[in-house]
């Protein structure tokens, strides 16, 4: 048998740059500093990829701190913002409903409310800036997952998340 040697193997090769992996969706009507990028997933016969964050096309905060959520069936995880962090959350499967309020006194949005469906039929990557309160909730029939990229750790020592109950009659929106 022939010796194998590193200069066997091929280059890589990459996509087509003919779609961009990380797509601004114009939002009109979305709460001030609130940004959604469409995910875009590339399959061959083996599965697919997907590329959730990059300095490819602009530069990025590199997150320090990355993780996974699962979120039960119906589960509800609200209602929270933070101080410091941006969130920037990948959703790419499952059913999830994002709420998005707006309770910056000082925001050309103030009180605005955006109500976001996203997951495997709305693949997205969105940036929520600090004191946009948000909550999630898992709407589908199974499990689903999402990825967190904030632009800061989780410190335990201070945690930057303020909370509020789900249920709260003060925020126009109620989870079912
Ligand atoms: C991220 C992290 C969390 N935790 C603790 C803090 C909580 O007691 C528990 C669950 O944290 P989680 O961040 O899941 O808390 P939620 O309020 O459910 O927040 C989630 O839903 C909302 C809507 C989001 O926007 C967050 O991105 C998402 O994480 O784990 C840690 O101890 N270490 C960590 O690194």
């Amino acid at each position: 048998m022939e010796t194998l040697s590193l200069e066997d193997f091929i280059d890589d090769k990459p996509w087509g740059d003919d779609v961009p992996f990380l797509e601004d969706i114009p939002g009109e009507n979305l709460v001030a500093g609130v940004r959604i990028q469409r995910l875009v997933t590339r399959g061959d016969e083996r599965g697919d990829l997907t590329v959730l964050m990059s300095s490819l096309l602009e530069p990025v905060t590199p997150p320090p701190h990355v993780y996974l959520v699962s979120a039960a069936v119906g589960s509800i995880r609200a209602w929270v913002y933070h101080k410091r962090q941006f969130d920037r959350l990948a959703y790419t499967n499952g059913d999830i409903r994002v709420v998005l309020y707006d309770l910056r006194k000082d925001s050309p949005t103030y009180q605005k409310m955006n109500v976001l469906d996203v997951g495997a039929a709305n693949k997205i990557l969105l940036t929520i800036p600090p004191y946009v309160v948000h909550g999630v909730q898992n709407r589908g029939k199974s499990i689903a997952t999402f990825v967190n990229m904030p632009t800061n750790v989780y410190d335990p020592k201070n945690p930057d998340k303020s909370r509020l109950r789900f249920d709260h009659p003060g925020i126009p929106y109620k989870f079912e």
